[in-house]
């Protein structure tokens, strides 16, 4: 399974129009990959609150549309990565999961919203559902960012039947070292591959931290950026995931604690 991590600059004098351009160009050199994953409200700009509800769309809006078809195109899964989802009078922080055909599998909407500092937290409204979709390659769990901080959501994707976690980001250059810790950690715990995808550059005054990860269910991180633009890649096999569980039952040996 050929992994593509696009760890997208994000400035602010881009509009979303240049954002999903540049996007697009990468996109269109990962001919061959059979999973490509996009960083957190990368067209908008996480960071750029006071572009969420003018920039919010639907899910039947150009946003996903676009990303349809550019799944279709490539071949390839594609995990858009997030972008403020407008459904009704509610806004959220919603991920996508396109299949090979094109076909929406899954769409997430974040759980967790951060309140550090972040407007997000005021203007959206937070999803309820941990999300784990079937795929050719085995069960994938999505979340994002903030949600790393919570092992009991990755601990439920796990018990859903999560073999690989997608985590789409916009996480801060000035708490790398928490990032660097809960990629290995949500890995290690629940001895599943983990694949990041987080965004570079300077958005509202926040540099943002790349780091990307493609992190084996040992904990060893296989692949990773820096803190520049760069798209992530690694080949990594499922099979990996039972043969490290059969190899070191932790978790055969769980006790539930009440
Ligand atoms: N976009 C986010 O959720 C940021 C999370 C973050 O900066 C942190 O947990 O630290």
């Amino acid at each position: 399974m050929k992994i593509a991590s696009i760890q997208l600059e994000i400035n602010d004098a881009q509009s979303a129009q240049e954002r999903m351009k540049r996007a697009d160009n990468l996109l269109n050199n990962l001919k061959g990959y059979d999973l490509i994953l996009l960083p957190e409200i990368w067209m908008t700009g996480y960071n750029s609150f006071d572009r969420y509800l003018e920039e919010a769309e639907t899910l039947q809006g150009n946003f996903v549309a676009h990303y349809a078809q550019k799944a279709k195109a490539l071949n390839a899964y594609l995990f858009a990565g997030s972008f403020v989802e407008k459904s009704g009078d509610q806004f959220y922080n919603t991920s996508l999961l396109f299949d090979r055909e094109g076909t929406l599998i899954a769409s997430y909407r974040k759980i967790h919203l951060f309140r550090y500092g972040s407007k997000e937290g005021d203007l959206l409204t937070r999803g309820t559902e941990p999300i784990t979709v079937e795929t050719e390659f085995g069960k994938v769990g999505l979340s994002t960012c903030y949600d790393l901080r919570f092992p009991e959501q990755f601990r439920k994707e796990l018990d859903l039947g999560a073999k690989l976690f997608l985590v789409t980001s916009a996480w801060p250059l000035a708490r790398l070292a928490h990032w660097n810790l809960f990629n290995a950690a949500r890995a290690v715990e629940n001895q599943c591959f983990l694949v990041s995808c987080n965004c570079v550059g300077s958005n509202q005054g926040v540099v943002l931290g790349g780091h990307s990860q493609i992190v084996d269910p040992w904990g060893n991180v296989i692949a990773t950026g820096d803190e520049h633009e760069a798209v992530v890649t690694a080949e990594i096999d499922l099979e990996t995931v039972d043969k490290t569980r059969e190899e070191f039952p932790q978790l055969k040996h769980r006790v539930p604690i009440n």
